[in-house]
């Protein structure tokens, strides 16, 4: 960190200043490597220039009456909040495309759907057709929204090619193609093991999850500062009267009852909150911008996009975190009348909003999860013991999303009850659905483990299962579970129960067998989870004690933080190749961005600022050189040395910069 240097009559420095022409060349310069001498008696100044940058191209010239330009530089991946990362990128989306995928035949009904038939009780059967994105469908820098269903057919187009195709079920057809930069076309099945970095594209969008999403949120800019002056009839010399700019819009999540999944962010991706409105003469401030309130479901997880700290965990309706708060109104030349300076010509930029691209997941907030391999019978348990009526059918994901049901009992006390997708072999890994819906479960107290009993190795299916859950999360693995034995009306699984059981009991694992059609034995295992339940809750009960009230406005104290952080708080950096001198520092970086160059004072105020707040001794004393380059925020300037008698004989006096 540099300290702040005294500011003295001088090395203040004019725009005047700033034209004088350079130092004679009998000055010693001296060498790179060493550090020039601080007591060196010729004074340095830092001149803007016309930019050497050629983009972008907006170029604001200053009016202070000398030829002198500033060019707004690309944002550099320097300048970002650091522990924000708001430069980063999320992760790219894989395909989940392994070998044991098989390619369907379209016309194969039994293949499509893994009928009975298909089903031999190896759970390697053929669910290909079911692959899943896990990660979002979204590009992570598209600028785009998804508008309408038509959009999201040009999704499906690969470099103007439209490769997808669906069958008349909807299912997906044919081979997916993807063009190279070099023209080459390779199917996707080439990269059959290679998981990461392959889009895949071959999930039905009535099959795509929407328990994830990613949206983008911006706050409002703040409202521009003018500069004014007063002007009346028998008001003589009425002094300045620019108002300030009204603050820009804030960013709120509230959570809302009545949405239960994350789909309305297939429809729009970004929120951007209202800019503050500028300044108006008479000293009026500014309107601030509308704020913009992003509804979202109970349970909703909220992070910053790659980045898997949890930010906001949002669970009960009602509930509002305030995320970005709006940018500052930008001060007027009224706020910068002081008695050394009664008519400043200056005013300020608003603030601009920050921006953040954020991952929303939501989380069921069930009791007990009924978990199993497809087709198990696990949509009719719950069926049976609830009033829930979740599609039941004789194929492998029927159940597509979770459903979620309330058991009552007859003392009562009711629970929460998920029916998720099923697992299969991999599911941890990505296969088939119920990797999607396994962080469900994480919020449950325990599960129902239901095993189909009609399939040919029920103990082989359990474990499979069971694998599944401890590859995918031990923390899981380790819940309380019961397990229930499905399907006893039908004579095979009748006949491999005993078995079964005494398997699984010699393991120490307790068993119920029942018959979910039939509505036999689903009592007793509802009561096992219960009492689980219970027990859980008891013993977490201890534990729990007393908990600090939440604060759900943390994201943007902490965004806050980051805008205000001082102004003599920043790094400089060199580049030898370039002779260019990086100064970077959030609180530098907020003071340009507010510095609006139209005004002629603004670029004395900013020389003065420079000096007060140490950036020009800090130069000095790594050895900036005549001619350098020194880029603070958006602004390059060159390095000057002025003889020590062209300092200002007037020193202004500014408010201090906050
Ligand atoms: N005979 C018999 N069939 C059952 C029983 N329980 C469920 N089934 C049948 O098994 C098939 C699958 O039932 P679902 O409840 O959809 O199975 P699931 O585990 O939810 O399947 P997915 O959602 O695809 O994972 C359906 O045809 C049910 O009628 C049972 O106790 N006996
Ligand atoms: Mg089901």
């Amino acid at each position: 960190m540099a300290s702040i240097s005294t500011i003295t009559t001088s090395s203040f420095i004019s725009p005047r200043a700033i034209s004088r022409p350079k130092s004679p060349k009998s000055n010693p310069i001296p060498s790179k490597a060493s550090p020039r001498n601080p007591n060196s008696n010729r004074k340095r100044k830092l001149k803007p220039q016309k930019a050497k940058f050629k983009s972008p191209p907006q170029t604001i010239t200053s009016t202070a009456g000398e030829a002198t330009s500033y060019t707004c530089l690309p944002p550099l991946e320097d300048f970002t909040v650091p522990s924000l990362n708001l430069g980063s990128r999320p992760p790219e989306e894989i395909k989940l495309s392994d070998a044991n995928v098989v390619k369907q035949d379209s016309d194969s009904e039994s293949q499509r759907f893994g009928t009975e038939d298909g089903m031999d009780g190896d759970l390697r059967v053929d669910y290909g057709r079911f692959e899943v994105n896990t990660h979002f469908e979204e590009e992570e820098d598209a600028d785009y929204e998804y508008e309408s269903e038509e959009e999201e057919e040009e999704e499906e187009t690969v470099n103007g090619k439209n490769v997808n195709s669906y069958n008349s079920d909807g299912f997906y057809e044919g081979e997916e193609l993807r063009e190279f930069a070099d023209g080459e076309n390779v199917s996707l099945s080439d990269f059959e093991g290679e998981e990461e970095g392959v889009k895949e594209k071959g999930v039905p969008a009535v099959m795509r999850c929407f328990d994830r999403a990613k949206i983008y949120v911006k706050a409002g800019d703040g409202g521009n500062g003018v500069v004014a002056f007063r002007r009346e009839k028998f008001v003589p010399l009425g002094g300045p009267s620019g108002g300030d700019g009204g603050r820009g819009g804030n960013v709120y999540l509230e959570v809302d009852g009545s949405i239960n999944s994350l789909l309305p962010f297939r429809n729009r991706v970004h929120y951007r909150a209202g800019r503050g409105s500028h300044g108006q003469g008479s000293c009026m401030g500014g309107a601030k911008g509308e704020d913009i309130v992003v509804k979202v479901p109970p349970g909703t997880v909220v992070r910053e996009a790659g980045n898997e700290e949890v930010l906001l965990e949002l669970l009960s309706p009602g509930q509002r975190a305030l995320v970005l708060p709006g940018g500052r109104g930008g001060r007027g030349n009224a706020a910068f009348k002081c008695g050394s300076n009664k008519v400043p010509r200056i005013a300020e930029n608003g603030e601009e909003g920050s921006e953040m691209w954020l991952e929303l997941e939501l989380k069921l907030v069930a009791d007990v999860g009924i978990v199993g391999a497809p087709n198990a019978g696990k949509s009719t348990l719950l069926s049976v013991i609830s009033a829930a009526q979740p599609a039941i059918a004789n194929y492998p994901f029927t159940t597509l999303l979770p459903n979620l049901g309330v058991v009552s009992f007859d003392y009562d006390s009711t629970m929460v009850v998920a029916d998720l997708p099923g697992l299969l072999e991999g599911a941890h890994r990505g296969f088939g659905l119920g990797h999607e819906f396994l962080r469900h479960t994480e919020r449950c107290s325990a599960l129902v483990h239901v095993v189909d009993g009609s399939s040919q190795q029920p103990e082989f299916e359990f474990d499979a299962v069971r694998l599944e859950l401890e590859m995918f999360s031990p923390e899981l693995a380790e819940k309380p579970y019961v397990v229930a034995y499905n399907k006893m009306d039908l004579p095979e699984a009748y006949e491999n129960w005993q078995l079964f059981k005494e398997k699984l009991e010699a393991r120490g694992i307790e068993t119920f067998c029942m018959s979910a059609v039939k509505r036999e034995g689903t009592h007793e295992v509802i009561c096992a989870a219960h009492k689980l339940l219970q027990e859980s809750k008891e013993a977490n009960k201890g534990s729990e004690g007393w908990t600090p009230p939440i604060n759900l406005n943390h994201v943007a104290d902490m965004v806050q933080r980051q805008r205000r952080a001082p102004i003599n708080d920043f790094e400089i950096s060199y580049d030898n190749a370039s002779k260019t001198w990086q100064v970077v520092g959030a609180g530098l970086q907020r003071f340009v961005q507010m510095t609006n160059w139209r005004y002629k004072d603004s670029d004395t105020r900013f020389q003065h600022v420079l000096e007060a707040c140490g950036v020009n001794k800090s130069l000095l004393k790594m050895g900036v050189k005549e001619g350098d380059t020194v880029i603070v925020g958006e602004m390059e300037m060159v390095w000057h040395d002025y003889p020590q008698s062209s300092g200002l004989s007037k020193v202004t006096k500014w408010p201090e910069w906050k």
